[in-house]
């Protein structure tokens, strides 16, 4: 009977090392921050051959996809001090965010699988703007485990462990404007 529970929520659970918080900001921030990430000279970043273009800047690091390494970037602006010290909070007092990513997605696009790059270590999410499908899978032998979370607006999610390791996660299509910050620490500090 434990075994076969056990098997039950391997099988039906979400991914080992995901959080979720809804509300984790008030809606007067979620403007703030949407007016402070429209407003920064966002690039269309092409990664892999069938998705949309997303638009980005990074902070602290970006991954050069030529280079295959860390390039340094601006530093962190002021604005998500705040913010950020919330994040830190919320992950434990050993937490620090090196890497800070905004996104925008407009109507139509998404981001397909991966799994975030092996420099970084746990990923914090802030979702702003409009509600997005956070798909999970893994393989299960020939086939694919799947989860989805709903990614609400103000919400934080964060993975680690399996959830960030082992599982891959993608967005389809969102079908309003949506807008993330994530946030990276290092890997080499295991935090
Ligand atoms: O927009 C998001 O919440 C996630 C984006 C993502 O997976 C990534 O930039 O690696
Ligand atoms: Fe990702």
């Amino acid at each position: 009977m434990t075994e076969q529970l056990a098997f039950f929520s391997r099988v039906t659970g979400s991914p080992a090392g995901l959080q979720y918080v809804a509300e984790f900001i008030q809606p007067a921030l979620e403007r703030e921050l949407i007016d402070h990430v429209s407003a920064l000279p966002l690039q269309p970043f092409q990664f892999g051959a069938y998705e949309g273009k997303r638009r980005v800047a990074s902070f602290g690091f970006r991954y050069d996809y030529t280079l295959r390494r860390l390039q340094p970037a601006e530093p962190i602006p002021g604005w998500l001090g705040p913010l950020i010290g919330q994040i830190e909070a919320y992950g434990e007092p050993s937490t620090k965010i090196a890497q800070v990513l905004c996104t925008e997605y407009d109507t139509g696009v998404g981001i397909g699988w991966h799994r975030d790059k092996p420099h970084f270590g746990r990923i914090f999410g802030l979702s702003l703007g409009s509600s997005c499908k956070f798909r999970f899978r893994r393989a299960a032998g020939e086939k694919w485990q799947r989860y989805t979370l709903e990614a609400e607006p103000r919400s934080l999610y964060m993975m680690s462990g399996e959830a960030r390791e082992v599982w891959e996660h993608s967005i389809p299509a969102v079908e309003a404007k949506r807008y993330s910050i994530t946030f990276r620490t290092m890997a080499d500090r295991k935090t």
